[in-house]
């Protein structure tokens, strides 16, 4: 017995009928106050007291029906459990309602019932003590046996929980702590049992009976428990983990059935995940943040968003190769036969990333400049690329910014966000699963930029040696090493690339190729390949080279092989429905689908045919030049190089240059500067205008148009050939219908260097032109040129004016060579 006195309850309570539901004592429960009586009992008892005592109610279950007690009092169960009256909660919209919590304290017995209205009050006699200070000694000593074998069971049941869940743990710890005859009603409100067995045990006065009542139910429960381990898969060491993972919800609701295998399968998969991270071997703080991140997982509820988010957060942490990489194999001679059987011709572009190769090898580090291949599309640079992957023995991943416009594309999302992600670099690394990768930035030149932020401004952490190694994308919010990664660039052109990300990257230009090497790259690489992708052999299909030129003379006008790789794809296929609808397999096709006869692959005729396109090319060409006022430039575009045809004439009028053609403000600026010098030297050359007059602008307008006013066009370079278009128009007479040209004027004449000669003598070789005339300090630029088709042309380098119109003009455009003078007036 207790040296202090026991607390007493009231010996008149107000009585709270129920239908559902036993309150026992020490276990607390909501209920709903909806029946006339209990409304009454709330309002006019628990909302207006202001004592403790008036908190304390007389809580009779089992009542038969209480919404139909608006008259007599139904029959009331003889025992109850006086409870306190914890919180109210409640509403009179739209017809009033409470709820109540209240927590069980100790059984009574009704002797009487004093009065029934407006709620009953009854005298009652208390069953239970209710000590202050529990002596559990005592206590122990008296209830023998019986208690010590409820009490094993009852550790026996919590054990089988998971312990690592706060409330299984505190469960655990007041087993111990409270006395003993406390918990048999504790336990059995917790565990799976039913309102009939709930009452027994509320009805079990004597504390012997009520030990002997609850050890069936506990053991019971320990069975089902049992059970439930045995029935899911085994999962070697985990099954207590599983079965417990969310005891929380079982602590109240103990399964005696099975839960649903969803639910299992998510626990097995986060044992999994927890597994991983212990031996995923990352840097220590990305570890804490896993460690912390599952810690919060395994206490979230399923149902909540951010558990799919945390979950998948976690997921792609155990998956990045944050130690893993593949090891080198460089081999400089290798690389070379590799490089040369992979791709024929840009020998610059092979012999510099040899170079860049052969550095690395001896240095044995990675950091050093970023290589950007810089050329029209088409010529190959990807695919070199991933030839250096393949050279290095690296997994290659090829990471596209053409449109990419929002930072977040490069660095992630921060997680906050609905729908966050990580960004391209770090999912290129969970890609290829090694963080040693060699990852190529497609198209740098077509980074946009919006309100998100500048992609590229993300992209130079990403490619600065000083700091990549500690890269943070902000979905994955811990640094991630970027030093071993190789990051090569590609674009069309450099004006595009923002200048700090220049900065940090080495430009190669990679030209287009002339037509002799695209015969080559096509009979060497694309038929082949072509083939191989048709399921067609050499047998089945002959493709004569002289076929080839015309392919890419006449239907393709690019500076790289991608159009001509699709020309080859749509003969193919046409092939392959032949081979398909039964002709026999090594049966030659009819030549007249593929070639123009078998006599085309006779050496001669295919010189004949390839200079008969040439003819016609060159015819096309002087047709445009049959007047006076016509020149041909050389352009550069970021799609290679092209003729560009500039027409000039004049008309009566105030002296006003009109230009047409979407011409950039430098290109205005040059069409300026050739009409100061002409007019400056008009005497010099005997240009008039149609009245005669060497003010070239005296009531003269004059129209310069560049045509395919569809491509905006801008640059210095057209400048010499505004002027020969001019002197043309001045002098009335015609410009060379072979020559084309390239240059900046100076307004004293003078020819300066421009970018871009070997695209644009390729554009002129292709269009079958016969002299270039180029500025004296690009003459180094000859150097590039393939021999073949320097042996076609010949080239003028001009360093002034002067140069330049003797060379356009037959005979030279001196004064005293030149005899039609009065014509011009004409
Ligand atoms: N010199 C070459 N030798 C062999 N094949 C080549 C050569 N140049 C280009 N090719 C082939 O042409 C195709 C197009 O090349 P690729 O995709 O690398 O061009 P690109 O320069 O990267 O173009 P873009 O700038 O449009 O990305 C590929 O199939 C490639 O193998």
């Amino acid at each position: 017995m207790s040296s202090v006195s026991p607390i007493q309850i009231p010996s008149r309570l107000p009585l709270l009928l129920t239908h559902e539901g036993v309150l026992l004592p020490g276990s607390t429960m909501r209920t709903s106050v909806d029946t006339a009586r209990n409304l009454q009992l709330v309002r006019g008892r628990l909302l207006k007291g202001t004592s403790l005592q008036s908190t304390i109610l007389g809580v009779i279950p089992n009542t038969p029906d209480p919404a139909s007690d608006a008259q007599d009092l139904p029959p009331l169960h003889r025992i109850g459990t006086a409870a306190l009256a914890v919180q109210v909660v409640g509403s009179n919209w739209p017809k009033p309602h409470y709820t109540l919590l209240i927590t069980g304290l100790c059984r009574f017995q009704i002797v009487q019932v004093l009065k029934e209205k407006p709620y009953p009050v009854a005298e009652v006699e208390q069953l239970d003590r209710l000590e202050e200070f529990p002596n559990t000694c005592k206590t122990r000593e008296e209830l023998g046996e019986l208690s010590e074998q409820f009490y094993k069971y009852a550790v026996q049941l919590v054990e089988m929980l998971d312990m690592s869940v706060p409330a299984v743990a505190k469960l655990r710890r007041l087993l111990d702590s409270l006395p003993r005859e406390a918990l048999p009603d504790i336990l059995t409100s917790i565990i799976r049992t039913s309102n009939k067995e709930k009452l027994q045990i509320l009805d079990a006065v004597s504390l012997e009976e009520r030990f002997k009542m609850t050890i069936p139910l506990l053991v019971r429960q320990i069975e089902g428990l049992k059970l439930l381990q045995k029935t899911r898969k085994p999962k070697q060491d985990d099954d207590k983990r599983v079965i417990a993972i969310r005891p929380i919800r079982r602590i109240t609701h103990i399964p005696g059935i099975l839960e649903d295998e969803d639910e299992d399968e998510d626990n097995d998969d986060i044992v999994m995940l927890e597994k991983k991270i212990k031996t995923s071997n990352m840097p220590e703080q990305a570890h804490k943040v896993c460690v912390k991140e599952i810690k919060r997982l395994k206490k979230m509820p399923q149902s909540m968003p951010e558990y799919a988010l945390t979950r998948n957060y976690l997921e792609l942490m155990v998956e990045l190769p944050w130690n893993k990489s593949t090891t080198d194999r460089l081999d400089i001679r290798a690389a070379r036969i590799l490089l040369d059987n992979d791709h024929y011709a840009m020998e610059k572009l092979k012999k510099r990333v040899l170079e860049y190769l052969a550095v690395r090898q001896l240095k044995n580090n990675l950091k050093g400049p970023i290589l950007c291949f810089v050329g029209p599309p088409g010529v190959g640079k990807t695919s070199v690329g991933r030839s250096v992957a393949k050279t290095l023995g690296r997994e290659f991943h090829r990471i596209a910014l053409g449109g990419v416009c929002d930072q977040s594309d490069i660095r992630g999302h921060r997680r906050t966000y609905v729908g966050s992600m990580p960004g391209r670099i770090i999912n290129g690394l969970k890609t290829v699963g090694v963080n040693n990768p060699v990852f190529l930035l497609d198209e740098v030149d077509k980074l946009g930029k919006s309100l998100q932020g500048d992609p590229a401004a993300a992209l130079l952490e990403v490619l600065d040696p000083e700091q990549n190694h500690n890269f943070t994308d902000h979905y994955l919010n811990v640094a991630f090493d970027l030093s071993q990664v190789l990051f090569i660039a590609t674009a069309n052109t450099t004006a595009t690339i923002p200048p700090a990300l220049l900065d940090r990257m080495e430009i190669i230009q990679v030209p287009g190729y002339t037509q002799e090497e695209k015969i080559e790259i096509a009979h060497r690489h694309l038929i082949p390949k072509q083939l191989e992708q048709h399921g067609l052999t050499p047998q089945q299909i002959q493709i004569p080279q002289a076929t080839t030129l015309a392919i890419i003379t006449r239907y393709t006008r690019e500076a790289g092989v991608r159009s001509l790789d699709r020309k080859f794809g749509a003969i193919c296929r046409a092939v392959a429905v032949k081979v398909a609808e039964g002709q026999p397999k090594e049966a030659k096709l009819d030549r007249s689908d593929v070639t123009e006869g078998e006599g085309f692959r006779d050496h001669i005729l295919e010189k004949a045919i390839i200079s008969l396109i040439i003819f016609l090319l060159s015819s096309k060409v002087s047709e445009r030049l049959s007047q006076p006022g016509v020149a041909i430039g050389l352009a550069w575009t970021p799609l290679g190089g092209k003729i560009m045809f500039v027409e000039a004439s004049r008309m009566d009028g105030e002296g006003q240059l009109t230009l047409t053609g979407q011409l950039g403000d430098v290109m205005k600026e040059s069409a300026h500067l050739a009409i100061s010098w002409l007019r400056s030297n008009a005497k010099k050359y005997h240009l008039t205008n149609a009245f005669g007059s060497f003010d070239l602008l005296d009531n003269t307008d004059i129209h310069l148009h560049f045509p395919a006013g569809a491509v905006t066009k801008d640059g210095p370079s057209a400048g010499v050939t505004i002027v020969t278009c001019l002197a043309s128009l001045f002098s009335g007479r015609l410009v060379r219908s072979d020559v084309a040209m390239t240059g900046e004027i100076t307004l004293r004449g003078l020819v300066l260097p421009v970018g871009g000669i070997k695209d644009k003598v390729l554009a002129a070789h292709r269009a079958g032109l016969k002299q270039i005339i180029i500025p004296q300090r690009n003459e180094k630029d000859l150097e590039e040129i393939p021999s073949n088709v320097k042996q076609d042309l010949s080239f003028v380098t001009a360093s002034c004016l002067d140069d330049v119109l003797n060379a356009a003009f037959d005979g030279g455009f001196t004064v005293k060579t030149r005899p039609g003078l009065i014509n011009s007036k004409l």
